[in-house]
């Protein structure tokens, strides 16, 4: 009940602090105009998405300051991550669990202030999970309390830097499988209804339908999980297609700069051919 609050007010946020492009035909190419510098924060099982419109946090290509590492024109536009290990992390150094997840959002916070300054447009976070419900209560009601705080402390402060939350699952958690079939329902309707009709469905219309529809975010084109786990473990299963992952040995608190600037010299290495031949 206290969390719902929470997105309530999140939403009070995304509709004052939003600035959505207009006119948009393809959604991609909407994302990509100079003028929209959307950042995300997905939080959530899901994170979600965070747009600023707002010239007080406008990091248009020509003023963001990189690290000579990385190349301007091959940053990432949105990345997603799987912060895993945030338990272990506390085990390993005989700390409560709950001492690990507040270390996790710590490195929250320090991930997001990257993203600002590197010019990252959209971050999802994948904070809770549909499965995450069949952990300990007391586990569950620690997490719940923690992001109850975390958005507590910093809504004044996103709000400030223009910075806009959209929160992806159904109602507090999320799973990528449920986000596919809601779409398939909801399209399946509009058969029905006589709204479309059965050859109009294609792989645009799917996305439209999805709860991160491209509309507001473009499909991440990084995944970083930490903590060496090698699995995708039903996050954003459709919006992954193309993104290129990068696997963490780090537990998700100890993920900082140095670990970030690793993944996307990786990812700036990578060839991307979305399933095209290598040139
Ligand atoms: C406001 C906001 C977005 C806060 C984020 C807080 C946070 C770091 C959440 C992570 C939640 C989670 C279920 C991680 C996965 O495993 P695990 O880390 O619980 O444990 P493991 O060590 O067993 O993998």
């Amino acid at each position: 009940m206290a969390f719902s609050l929470q997105l309530q007010q999140i939403f009070l946020l995304h509709t004052r602090f939003c600035s959505q492009p207009k006119s948009i035909t393809n959604p991609l190419i909407s994302l990509k105009l100079p003028s929209i510098h959307p950042l995300a924060f997905a939080q959530n099982a899901a994170v979600s998405n965070i747009d600023t419109g707002v010239a007080a946090i406008d990091t248009s290509a020509e003023e963001v300051l990189l690290p000579p590492q990385l190349k301007r024109e091959l940053m990432p536009k949105h990345v997603a991550v799987i912060m895993d290990g945030n338990r272990r992390w506390a085990k390993m150094r005989g700390l409560p669990v709950a001492l690990g997840y507040e270390a996790g959002i710590r490195a929250v916070r320090n991930l997001i202030e990257l993203c600002g300054n590197w010019g990252i447009r959209v971050l999802t976070l994948f904070a809770f999970s549909s499965d995450n419900w069949l952990r300990p209560k007391v586990e569950v009601d620690i997490l719940m309390s923690l992001f109850e705080r975390a958005l507590n402390d910093e809504l004044e402060n996103f709000a400030r830097a223009g910075i806009r939350i959209s929160i992806i699952g159904d109602s507090i958690n999320y799973s990528g499988q449920h986000d596919v079939v809601q779409a398939c329902q909801t399209i399946a309707q509009k058969v029905k209804d006589g709204i479309i009709e059965t050859k109009d469905i294609n792989s645009f219309l799917i996305e439209q339908e999805l709860q991160t529809n491209c509309i507001d975010f473009p499909c991440p084109d990084l995944l970083i999980r930490t903590s060496g786990e090698l699995r995708l473990s039903n996050f954003l299963l459709w919006q992954l297609a193309y993104a290129e992952l990068f696997f963490s040995h780090s537990h998700w608190p100890d993920f900082g700069e140095a670990e970030f600037l690793e993944a996307l010299c990786s990812f700036q290495q990578r060839q991307r051919r979305y399933g095209r031949q290598s040139s």
